[in-house]
């Protein structure tokens, strides 16, 4: 926890005066049962009314005093604590944003969100408590004792006595359920990650008639969290039974013994009553420590979890001297392996194996294989998202790794597989791909992917909002505009990872047509599951359980390639089938 204390900084004042006024609280609140006393003693035993009136009012004032401290420290705690959660969770979010896809595999989205969130939550408690209740507890406890033994020292050797037997259940009780709780944040982890792939994926559960399936699942993480929950419940709510029982043996021990001393004149009634309130002022204030103790381990635990986070040295970082030179082409292959090989962090395979091609300025690629064969993965290597293992990727000539990583992907215009929109308008969104675009570039680029049409049917055209990411439009709309945004950049490399695969083929071969017809300068690489996307590119990679088994136009493939051929022959033969003739086999 202490490495997050530099986000408490800004808040020095708040930090050190918050404490100071819940001290002057804890004063006054020490000082009631002795003024209680006092009017005990002093005012009713005596029946002088003006003397009770006086010590009250001094009461009721130091209530006052009492209640403005409270008041202003619990002002400063929340001001630092919502203040040093809002630091982290910008700090984290940065942070994450610096972070490659490497690292975001390792640790997973449901758990990012969750220590941006609950973790923060917990740590911004702990800060709160910190302020509110760190020096006030542990004041009202000594504070209590050493009054109670002003008070009658030999009535406070009960408090001696009780001390250790309420400290040795505290300790027990945190001894069973600390451990708890730290099981218990990973189990919520997994919780969010089972709400978030049903919620994230609820029309493929209807679609697949999982919700039965999905309930289950949910039921076991929910159960299983619930139960560890209920554990700790059950271990902490010994807590209040097992300290009223001591409580009132203590009190039943002043009550006897203070009675006694009573008789035999070396009490007063006033000062048995102060002693019994200066008992239960140690007690709820030992129960705050525990509570504390408890806050605190929660707290270390999440800290831990953000620090993890805040730690995590990016795998894939900047050059660290500026390469001006790399706004020059270096080179006719606009995109080049270099016998490249990478592993996911996780697999004992490699999934790409020894990858060598080129792209010329200018080339149409596709890229064919069966699924999992590791498209997208050669895809993801050249805006970096993930570094090779061995060999080089070159982008104009030039090792992508001696690129500003925001240069790098400047010249890419990459529309992923999954069509991710943001909320926001449709031209909000195509202009992700270019903030300053003008109307007419967003229109265009919508033109060329073939989304104007439909935009321009809705009622507000390209003021149309999209919600949650567009589950307003259909697939192939949300990949049109995915496309548009990728365009309306004019990137020198555009990438179509399976970005078609929406769209029926009359749209398809229409979007292909006009990709040629309108980008010259760019040099595009289609990947796809149909041949007929990528038939007439001028190049085909044909990919196969990583490695390259065949690269040439179409025809050479058909000759020399026995995967492709069977890829294409498996669709011909299900094309035909399906759709009659293969008669949208045009362009690339
Ligand atoms: N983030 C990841 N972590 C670990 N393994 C991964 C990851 N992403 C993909 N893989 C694995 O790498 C292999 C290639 O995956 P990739 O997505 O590149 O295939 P693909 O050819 O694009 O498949 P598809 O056509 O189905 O999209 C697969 O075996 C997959 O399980």
């Amino acid at each position: 926890m202490f490495k997050l204390a530099h986000f408490l900084k800004p808040y020095k004042k708040e930090v050190i005066l918050g404490p100071f006024f819940k001290l002057l609280e804890a004063i006054f609140e020490l000082m009631i049962p002795t003024l209680m006393a006092l009017i005990i003693d002093n005012g009713i035993k005596l029946g002088d009314k003006s003397y009770i009136l006086k010590i009250g009012s001094i009461m009721i004032l130091m209530a006052i005093i009492g209640m403005g401290c409270a008041f202003t420290c619990q002002y400063y705690a929340a001001k630092a604590s919502q203040g040093f959660g809002t630091k982290i969770r910008k700090a984290l979010f940065q942070h994450i944003g610096t972070l490659s896809y490497s690292e975001i595999d390792t640790i997973g989205t449901s758990s990012l969100i969750n220590r941006i969130t609950n973790d923060v939550n917990q740590l911004q408690l702990a800060v709160a408590m910190l302020i509110r209740l760190v020096i006030r507890a542990p004041f009202l406890c000594i504070g209590g004792l050493i009054m109670a033994m002003i008070l009658d020292f030999k009535l406070s050797i009960v408090i001696i006595f009780l001390l250790p037997i309420f400290t040795f259940i505290l300790y027990l009780i945190m001894y069973k359920s600390v451990p708890l709780y730290k099981t218990v944040q990973k189990k919520l982890d997994n919780l969010a990650q089972t709400l978030r792939e049903n919620l994230s994926g609820v029309r493929v559960v209807r679609a697949f008639a999982k919700i039965d399936y999905e309930k289950t699942r949910f039921e076991y993480s929910n159960k299983n969290l619930t139960e560890d929950m209920i554990k700790v419940g059950n271990i902490s709510s010994l807590l209040n039974p097992a300290t009223a029982l001591i409580t009132n043996f203590a009190v039943l021990a002043v009550i006897w013994y203070g009675g006694f001393r009573i008789n035999i004149g070396e009490m007063t009634q006033g000062q048995v009553i102060a002693f019994i309130n200066y008992i239960n002022l140690i007690v709820l204030a030992l129960i705050v420590v525990a509570n504390l103790v408890i806050i605190f381990t929660r707290a270390s635990a999440s800290a831990a979890r953000v620090n993890e986070i805040l730690e995590m040295e990016p795998s894939i970082n900047d050059p660290s001297i500026s390469n001006d030179y790399i706004s020059l082409k270096d080179s006719n292959n606009v995109v080049e392996f270099r016998n490249v090989s990478f592993y996911y962090k996780n697999s004992k395979e490699p999934t790409l194996k020894d990858i060598s091609f080129n792209i010329k300025t200018g080339d149409v690629v596709g890229i064919v294989g069966v699924t999992g064969s590791g498209k997208s993965t050669l895809l993801n290597l050249i805006p970096r998202f993930y570094d090779t293992f061995k060999g080089t990727v070159l982008v104009n000539g030039i090792d992508v790794k001696e690129y500003p990583q925001e240069e790098l992907r400047k010249k890419i215009g990459l529309v992923p597989q999954k069509s991710v929109l943001f909320s926001g308008t449709i031209s909000e969104n195509i202009r992700w791909g270019l903030e300053n675009a003008t109307v007419t570039e967003v229109q265009l680029a919508a033109e060329i992917s073939q989304a104007s049409d439909f935009i321009e049917d809705f009622p507000d055209k390209y003021n149309t909002v999209l919600s949650q990411g567009g589950v307003n439009l259909s697939g192939g709309q949300r990949q049109r505009i995915a496309i548009a945004r990728a365009l309306v950049g004019k990137p020198e490399i555009l990438i179509l990872d399976d970005s078609l695969s929406a769209l029926d083929y009359s749209t398809d071969a229409a979007l292909r047509k006009s990709l040629k017809e309108n980008i010259h300068n760019a040099s595009i690489i289609i990947v796809s599951q149909r041949v007929s996307a990528v038939k007439n590119s001028d190049s085909i990679i044909v990919l196969d359980d990583g490695k390259i088994v065949g690269i040439g136009n179409h025809d050479s493939l058909m000759e020399s390639c026995i995967t492709y051929r069977e890829i294409y022959l498996s669709q011909l033969d299900r094309k035909e089938n399906t759709y009659g003739s293969p008669s949208f086999e045009t362009t690339f």
